[in-house]
């Protein structure tokens, strides 16, 4: 009876079995759907989350990797270069649902994101953030992968920095190491937390069949990723391109500059006519008109593409959850543009700046907000040595130390690191830790400064004697060195035989000793508190009959002339800072009975701003210093500055 009352009560809910069936179809149909235009987007996505991951640098977004990539592990052999083993699968690891992650409170949510494929996948699926964003985060001219993928395919759960991926701050970061190594040895695969990535509850190795189509997958990922970013960049990636607005309008003249960023960026004032900028014209008139010297001449030093050595660049937030751009302010604002095809750097700058920049980016470092004094990364020097093409780089870090910079300092290094596996980028990596507000760049003391990894110096050989210098990121440096060196080498025409020279304002002694083949002494000082191991290092690697005739101060040059050293100098070199002489050490030099400086005969003036010379050169003739050589090298092309070699001797 029973029965029969629940079937006839069922009866007339059950549909008819060919509705039914219809149903199960176009559920069947839609599903497959979706998996369909998933597959699609996420192929189609050159720069989504999954091109991050596997950009030419070999970082991984670890939070955001599908998994796929997660399985393959080193299908990508640009990945496998960037990044050691243990760091990818650290990094997976804290993507997923290892213990330390999930119990950090209020980072659950971040982990959950990680943790399941579907989510990942939905990341990416996701709209683009109000449009407010990118551009308050103001999305670069010419934007490149990275402004595209934080603008469009980051959301602020998948973007959550997972706070812990310190390797060095897990508690349980030993066991990790442990773990890595025997993963290396082809075993213990389970025990990285890699559980959930078959959905099925225990980790599988996947099958030869499904590896091969894995890597058939990621190869053709990258293929089009290389595809797409020629079609955009040239084919040497972000560096240098031909066919530029700059360059139709420069003309083509080899004398003409060429850049893209012209008239966004500060860096640049002049494209053509590089040689005739206002100062330059001020240069002529003065040295004609009212210096009397007729035989003013100037030139360019270098190319007007590719000398710049040394860069400093601002640093903005690329978006509001993570990463940073840089660059130079823009024209007229302080808004930072990014300069990532800057014809004027050194190639390895620029390779230099894309590297961290994505690396801030995976990392999702956050620049420093001078608004609210927050943030991390405030700005950034990128040196290179010309011989090798490596960099020095150095993070200016908004904390007062390592310790209180913590895991977002430290998984910037390891990204940094990661991306350079063979070496070739990274010659040291630094770090200025710098807080409070204003627009100085470096903090000053001792302690601010500290080497995270690299060599302690940097070397040149500068000038006309290759002399050897060892230089660290807080000196003093050309920004045009080839440059510069020419700027030496006339220098040297003015230094008589066997005269004793006085060297003020000499940072790590480049002009003077540069002079040692032809001086019989040299005694040079500079302000500079940090020279002194860069100027031990450079006089022990001199012949020690060179080294022998130099003495070395660290001083005010107003103190070293009151410590006696132009005492029985006849030659003075001076390349004083933009604002020039000292009042009083200019007053030393005007005297002709001073006791300090009564015995100099000949000043060889360095000057980097053309408005103190002036100034400075109107005093000293004025009281019977006559000029008896100018000359003008244009180490800046594109900018109104002109670097002047000015040479006095005394008449009276
Ligand atoms: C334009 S740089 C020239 C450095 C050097 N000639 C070179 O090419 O590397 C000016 C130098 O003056 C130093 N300086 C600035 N103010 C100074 C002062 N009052 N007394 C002595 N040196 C000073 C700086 O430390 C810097 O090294």
């Amino acid at each position: 009876m029973h029965t029969i009352q629940i079937e006839t009560m069922a009866l007339p809910r059950r549909r008819p079995r060919k509705t039914r069936l219809c149903w199960r179809l176009s559920f069947t149909i839609m599903f497959l759907m979706i998996c369909v235009f998933h597959s699609v987007c996420a192929y189609f996505t050159p720069f989504g989350t999954k091109g991050l991951r596997h950009s030419h640098t070999g970082l991984s977004a670890s939070t955001n990797g599908d998994g796929n990539s997660r399985k393959s592990g080193s299908s990508d052999p640009e990945a496998g270069k960037g990044d050691p083993p243990r760091f990818k699968r650290l990094a997976r690891k804290m993507s997923s649902k290892s213990f330390s992650f999930n119990q950090i409170p209020g980072r659950k949510r971040a982990a959950d994101s990680s943790d399941s494929p579907d989510r990942s996948n939905t990341a990416r699926m996701r709209p683009s953030p109000p449009s407010s964003s990118p551009s308050s985060f103001h999305e670069p001219r010419g934007s490149g992968p990275i402004s595209e993928a934080v603008g469009q395919h980051l959301t602020p759960e998948a973007a959550a920095p997972p706070e812990i991926f310190d390797v060095d701050a897990r508690p349980n970061s030993q066991k990790a190491r442990k773990v890595a190594s025997s993963q290396s040895q082809g075993k213990g695969h389970r025990e990285e937390g890699l559980e959930e990535d078959n959905g099925a509850g225990g980790w599988q190795r996947p099958s030869r069949v499904q590896q091969r189509r894995e890597k058939r997958q990621q190869a053709a990922m990258d293929e089009k990723m290389r595809r797409v970013k020629i079609q955009r960049f040239g084919k040497e990636g972000l560096l240098f391109k031909d066919g530029l607005a700059g360059g139709q309008a420069g003309g083509g003249r080899d004398d003409a500059l060429q850049c893209e960023h012209f008239g966004a960026c500060s860096g640049c004032f002049y494209r053509s006519g590089l040689v005739e900028t206002p100062v330059m014209e001020n240069a002529r008139v003065f040295f004609q008109r009212v210096a009397r010297y007729d035989n003013f001449s100037l030139g360019l030093a270098t190319g007007v593409h590719g000398w710049r050595t040394q860069a400093k660049l601002a640093v903005a937030p690329l978006s509001k959850w993570g990463g940073c751009q840089l660059g130079l302010y823009e024209e007229g604002s302080h808004r930072v543009l990014p300069i990532p095809n800057c014809r004027v750097h050194h190639p390895s700058i620029n390779r230099a700046v894309q590297v961290l920049t994505e690396a801030t980016v995976t990392m999702k470092t956050r620049a420093f907000d001078p608004a609210s004094l927050g943030g991390s990364l405030r700005y950034v020097q990128v040196a290179v040595e010309r011989r090798t093409g490596r960099i020095q780089l150095t993070l200016v870090w908004n904390a007062p130390g390592k310790k209180e910079a913590g895991g977002e300092l430290s998984r910037l290094l390891k990204a940094l690191k990661a991306a350079d596996a063979s070496g070739e980028l990274w010659h040291s990596i630094w770090v200025n830790f710098r807080t409070g507000p204003g627009n100085t760049i470096f903090a000053r003391e001792a302690r601010s400064w500290t080497k995270l990894f690299g060599a302690d110096f940097l070397t040149e050989k500068i000038g006309p004697s290759q002399t050897l210098f060892y230089l660290t990121p807080q000196l003093f440096r050309q920004g045009n060195l080839d440059g510069f060196e020419k700027l030496v080498t006339r220098a040297q025409e003015f230094v008589p035989a066997q005269s004793v020279v006085c060297e003020l304002y000499g940072g790590g002694g480049v002009i003077g000793l540069n002079m040692l083949g032809k001086a019989a002494a040299l005694r040079f000082s500079d302000i500079n508190p940090y020279l002194g191991q860069c100027v031990d290092k450079t006089l022990q690697a001199l012949p020690a009959k060179k080294r022998e005739k130099v003495s070395f101060i660290i001083a005010t040059a107003l103190e070293a002339l009151e410590a006696g050293h132009a005492d029985g100098a006849t030659v003075l070199i001076v390349d004083p800072p933009r604002k020039g002489l000292e009042s009083e050490v200019l007053a030393h030099l005007v005297d002709r009975k001073d006791p300090y400086a009564g015995t100099l005969r000949r000043i060889v003036y360095v000057s980097c701003g053309f408005e103190a010379l002036k100034r400075d050169a109107v005093a000293l003739m004025d009281s019977g210093w006559r000029l008896v050589h100018a000359e003008g090298f244009v180490l800046f092309p594109g900018s109104d500055h002109l670097e002047t070699l000015a040479v006095f001797d005394r008449t009276r």
